[in-house]
């Protein structure tokens, strides 16, 4: 097969595929992420998870690609990654109490224009937690690059009252679609390296 790229600038998409054992290499996809208003969640990950991929395919044409986006929503909110400590206070004071979706898409495109893609969601119910709990989460700095300001595999997974749906697809990638989207297009998984 050819080569593999994540298009991805997150440390957490590359632990999890870190984890699956395949060769592959990052390169940032380096896109406007701005997408119109009135968009769904789910429309607006899914053409950013292309415009990623696009992106990388257009520089190596003859690799393998894959992208990814992902938001949170709650309500009729819609939640990225915070800018700063107020914003990511924001964010979990949102979160707190209330159940929301995750929402990721990944995209991957490959030679002879090969072209899937698939949006998976994770419900996630946080515990209501006191101000000063909240402000000792806000100081382990896990809110940091994290859309929705927590991670569910660190300090996050305290406030997690329940999870449905697949719990890696909160950390950046649902891994169990991103083996399905990779089998179908032909991977062998435990190739001899
Ligand atoms: N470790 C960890 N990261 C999380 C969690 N929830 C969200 N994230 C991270 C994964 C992604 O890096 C980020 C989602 O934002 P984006 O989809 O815009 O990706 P980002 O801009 O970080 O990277 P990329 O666009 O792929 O270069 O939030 C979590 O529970 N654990």
């Amino acid at each position: 097969m050819s080569e593999l790229i994540l298009a991805s600038t997150s440390s957490a998409r590359r632990a999890l595929m870190d984890g699956l054992g395949l060769p592959y290499r990052t390169e940032a996809p380096g896109v406007d992420e701005h997408v119109a208003a009135g968009l769904s969640a789910e429309e607006a990950v899914r053409m950013l998870a292309v415009r990623k991929a696009r992106a990388v395919q257009e520089r190596h044409p003859d690799a393998w690609v894959l992208g990814a986006d992902q938001l949170v929503e709650v309500g009729h909110e819609v939640l990225g990654k915070p800018q700063d400590r107020d914003a990511a206070r924001a964010q979990l004071q949102r979160l707190l109490g209330q159940t929301h979706v995750i929402h990721t898409a990944v995209c991957l495109l490959g030679p002879g224009g090969h072209h899937s893609e698939t949006v998976e969601d994770t419900r996630l119910t946080f515990f209501a937690v006191p101000p000063e709990e909240l402000e000792r989460y806000l100081d382990t700095g896990e809110w940091e690059g994290c859309a929705g300001s927590y991670r569910v595999e660190g300090r996050g997974q305290a406030l997690l009252q329940k999870l449905e749906g697949d719990r890696t697809n909160v950390q950046g990638l649902p891994m169990l679609s991103v083996v399905r989207l990779l089998r179908q297009a032909g991977f062998d998984l435990f190739a001899r390296p």
